[in-house]
């Protein structure tokens, strides 16, 4: 279905099955390496200048600046760090006011930071998304600034721009970028026959034995060192702009909203530091054990200091290393149940970003499995409706959906539910709900979103699942205060479980569907749409 067939909803627009498998064929990523290892040399250093993208929002262990802060002190130049604020990409990608805040919120922070080491930042507007690779050229065409340096995004669009900008600047300054969102070079985990690895479970091994065997990857690099006074002046007014506000349709929908998001999820690298501190103290030895129950909230909330890069992996990493006896073998024989299923977790991380640069496809708005393309999905729009506010009767669905929309962030376990109920009992088109999650999640992550939307022939059951993971019904009672005063296993199945008087005086509503009936359905209109189809 192209967006021509769907004008009301242009976040189901994605390429046809053809047009994924030439990207596919043709990497959008050894387009850009072509064009990186064709520019020509310049040995002539006028200023350096750093990129800052919306995934490496930190100072800290960030491998592009500290390149360029290394190079911009052997010549004795002036650095620059700049960030292209472009409202237009906001809105592309759907990113949540909670997301917009925190990235903004991160900036000012950084540039307090920078400033005390003499390096300025600038904000570069950009009027649309066409505009990003223009406005930064000039920027660096306006201020002589001779080599850029930033740090790989793996999407298609983004690798495509960083082509663009080579195209564009190369008679008049280098670009150089670094791989700094993960531990392992996202490509380089192969299979024997060459291929890069799409399993998890190889995928997973592998890497615990190179961390094993190379703890050096964990190793961090140093925030710049003070730049020269004299430096400084030269470009001390660059960072003179006002910082941007949240663009007008992000704005949240009350201060009270705003100041809670914030208290949430603080800004700034020492308070995701801090965070991942009290995360190895109070939970990372029960995180195998606790991780699946939502009413614990055991696991780390580090997802949105992760996706903006307010803190690296390899930083996390290596807290849990000094944990585990200094030794960096995760493996279940080398650390505890908790370290080593924590870390299980960051790998699922570091695979989806090689997933998506060897099948890009994944991250333009189709499945890894093409053929689920080809499944005529439902107009439900009473479901949607009741999906999102968190009404659809399902209780653990509705707590998940709850929890999302008060604290932009939703328990694993919950996303996990609430995406299989959506398009497979309510057969609602996964592409909805996949943007509904980026317009409303502080840690929004275009590949781990993608890949958690997946859509598969698993149908998780709300009921048991709630039931194994969530015992005593607490995090139902947290988020769905109607049911906070059921006792036992009635709060599971309100409906089933309860006489109609009795369910009734709840206010709770009724199932939105029948979880059998419909599971039965998605599995015969899967088998139907996708046998015998050749994407
Ligand atoms: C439908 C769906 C959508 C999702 N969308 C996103 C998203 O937009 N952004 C996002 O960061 N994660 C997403 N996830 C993955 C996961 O739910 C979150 O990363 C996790 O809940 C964040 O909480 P935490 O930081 O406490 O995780 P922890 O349990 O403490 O895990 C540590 C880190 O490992 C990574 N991680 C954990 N689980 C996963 C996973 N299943 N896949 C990939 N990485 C993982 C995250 O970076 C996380 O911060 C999604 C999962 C599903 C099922």
């Amino acid at each position: 279905m192209s967006k021509r067939d769907q004008p009301d909803h242009p976040e189901l627009k994605h390429p046809s099955t053809k047009r994924a498998k030439e990207v596919d064929a043709h990497l959008p990523y050894d387009i850009l390496k072509e064009a990186l290892d064709g520019q020509s040399a310049n040995n002539n250093v006028t200023k350096v200048a750093h990129w800052f993208r919306s995934k490496d929002l930190r100072i800290h262990d960030n491998k592009a600046l500290h390149a360029a802060s290394l190079l911009a002190k052997k010549e004795g130049k002036p650095l620059i760090g700049f960030y292209v604020y472009c409202e237009a990409e906001f809105e592309w990608h759907g990113t949540s006011p909670a997301r917009c805040d925190f990235i903004l919120e991160n900036l000012d922070l950084m540039r307090k930071e920078l400033k005390e080491l003499n390096i300025s930042l600038a904000i570069v507007e950009a009027d649309g998304r066409k505009e990003i690779v223009p406005s930064a050229t000039k920027f660096v065409t306006d201020n002589d600034i001779s080599h850029v340096f930033a740090n790989y995004e793996y999407e298609v669009d983004e690798l495509r721009r960083d082509t663009k900008l080579v195209e564009t600047i190369d008679d008049k300054a280098l670009l150089s970028l670094y791989h700094d969102q993960t531990v392992v070079e996202p490509g380089t985990m192969t299979t024997g026959s060459g291929g890069p690895m799409k399993v998890f479970s190889p995928f997973h091994r592998a890497w615990m034995d190179l961390i094993k065997d190379q703890p050096e990857l964990l190793d961090t690099v140093p925030a710049p060192t003070k730049v020269d006074q004299s430096l400084y002046k030269q470009i001390s007014s660059l960072s003179d702009g006002k910082m941007p506000s949240i663009p007008k349709n992000k704005q949240f929908a009350s201060k009270k909203d705003q100041s809670r998001i914030r208290k949430l999820w603080p800004a700034g690298h020492e308070a995701g530091m801090k965070r991942m501190d009290t995360f190895i103290k109070k939970h990372i030895e029960d995180y195998a054990a606790t991780r699946s129950n939502p009413a614990k909230d055991s696991t780390s909330r580090m997802s949105a200091y992760f996706s903006a890069g307010v803190v690296s992996v390899r930083e996390a990493l290596q807290k849990v290393k000094k944990h585990n006896d200094d030794s960096s073998d995760f493996t279940p024989n080398g650390s505890s149940p908790g370290v080593s299923a924590w870390v299980r977790e960051v790998v699922f991380r570091e695979l989806y970003r090689q997933t998506t640069l060897t099948t890009p496809h994944t991250v333009m708005n189709m499945p890894t499995n093409l053929k689920f393309d080809f499944v005529q999905w439902e107009d439900d729009e009473e479901g949607w409706k009741k999906w999102y506010e968190g009404k659809t009767g399902m209780p653990l669905v509705d707590a998940g959906m709850r929890q999302l929309n008060h604290e932009a962030y939703m328990h694993n376990r919950a996303r996990m539910n609430v995406s299989s109920y959506l398009y497979c009992n309510l057969l609602i088109n996964y592409r909805r709900g996949e943007r509904y999650f980026a317009e409303t999640l502080i840690d929004w992550d275009l590949n781990n979103n993608t890949q958690g939307w997946e859509p598969s022939y698993t149908v998780f059951n709300p009921v048991s699942q709630a039931e194994r993971n969530d015992p005593q019904g607490d995090y139902i009672r947290q988020w769905v205060p109607e049911l906070k005063h059921l006792q036992g296993k009635d709060i599971f199945d309100p409906y089933h479980r309860l006489s109609k008087q009795e369910f009734e005086k709840l206010g709770y509503p009724a199932p939105h569907v029948d979880w059998s009936e419909t599971k039965q359905r998605a599995m015969e209109r899967f088998k139907h749409d996708m046998s015998g189809v050749e994407p």
